[in-house]
C-alpha cells in the first residue's frame, strides 16, 4: 500500500518549534484526520509537509521516498497535492483555465482527461467554466480549489480546513465528494473545523496538542466516545 509517512517531523516558525517531531501515516484510498484546538501545529504540519515552511527536520516519505526539504514544485511532482487554508484559485482567469493550468503538471496527453474527470466529479463547474474564478461564490471556489488540487491527478491530498467560512449546505457537497477522492485511491490527511464531518470522513484520527500527537484512534471509536477527543484536545505535555 502507497502512504505518506510523517516521522519525527518538526517544524520550526518564527524560531521556535511549533511541531515537536510527531509520527502520522496517511494511507492511500483513505481519509486521515488532523484534529486539534488553535495554535496546535495542524497548518504548521501541512505547510512542513507542502515544503512551503523549509525550517523543517525529520522525515516525510512517499512511499519510502523522502521528500522534506523538497520546494514546493517538487512535493507536489512527488504525488502530494495541498489544498491551503482560504480559497487558492487564480482569480482572473476562467474556471477552465484554472483546471487547465493544474493538469499542465501531467504529460501533455493526459491532461484533457484529467480535466474532464474532475468535471464530473463537480459538475456544477462545468457550468461555470467560462466564469471568472474571481466571481464565484465562497464554495464555488472551495470546489474549484479542490478540483484543482485533484486535476493533476494526486497520489495524496492534504486539505488545511475544507469547510472554513462555508455554509452548512456547502460542506454537505463537499463531504460525498471527497469520500470519492478517497475510494478513487487518493489518501487525504483533512484538516477540519468540524469534528462531525472529520469524523463522518476518517478512517482514522490524529489529535495534536502544543505541537505533539495526544492521541491517535480509529474514527470509529471517536464516533461511539466522543469524550475521548474532546480530552485529547487538552492534554499538554
Ligand atoms: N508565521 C508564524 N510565525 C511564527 N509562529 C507562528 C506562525 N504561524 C503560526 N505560528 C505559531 O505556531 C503554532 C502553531 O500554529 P498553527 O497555525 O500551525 O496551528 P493550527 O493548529 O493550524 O491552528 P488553527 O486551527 O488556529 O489554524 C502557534 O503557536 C502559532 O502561534
Amino acid at each position: 500500500m502507497t502512504t505518506l509517512e510523517l516521522h519525527g517531523l518538526r517544524v520550526r516558525r518564527g524560531g521556535r518549534d511549533v511541531v515537536h517531531g510527531i509520527d502520522l501515516t496517511v494511507n492511500e484510498g483513505e481519509v486521515t484526520a488532523l484534529l486539534g484546538a488553535n495554535g496546535a501545529g495542524k497548518s504548521s504540519t501541512v505547510l512542513g509537509v507542502a515544503g512551503l515552511e523549509r525550517d523543517t527536520a525529520g522525515s516525510v516519505t512517499v512511499d519510502g521516498t523522502p521528500i522534506r526539504g523538497l520546494a514546493p514544485n517538487r512535493v507536489r511532482r512527488a504525488g502530494v497535492a495541498t489544498m491551503q487554508e482560504g480559497h487558492r484559485v487564480f482569480g482572473d482567469i476562467s474556471v477552465a483555465d484554472n483546471l487547465r493550468i493544474a493538469a499542465l503538471l501531467l504529460p501533455s496527453p493526459a491532461r484533457s482527461g484529467a480535466v474532464e474527470e474532475v468535471l464530473a466529479l463537480f459538475p456544477e463547474l462545468e457550468t461555470l467554466a467560462d466564469r471568472p474564478a474571481g466571481s464565484l461564490s465562497g464554495g464555488q471556489q472551495q470546489m474549484l480549489a479542490l478540483a484543482t488540487a485533484l486535476a493533476a491527478r494526486p497520489r495524496f491530498l492534504v486539505i488545511d480546513e475544507m469547510s472554513l467560512g462555508l455554509a452548512p449546505l456547502v460542506v454537505a457537497r463537499l463531504v460525498p465528494a471527497l469520500r470519492q477522492v478517497a475510494e478513487s485511491g487518493v489518501g487525504v490527511l483533512l484538516i477540519e473545523q468540524f469534528t462531525q464531518v472529520a469524523l463522518e470522513l476518517a478512517t482514522r484520527v490524529t489529535v495534536l496538542a502544543q505541537g505533539l500527537v495526544t492521541l491517535e484512534a480509529p474514527a470509529s471509536e471517536l464516533r461511539a466516545h466522543p469524550e475521548r477527543l474532546t480530552a485529547a484536545y487538552r492534554l499538554t505535555a
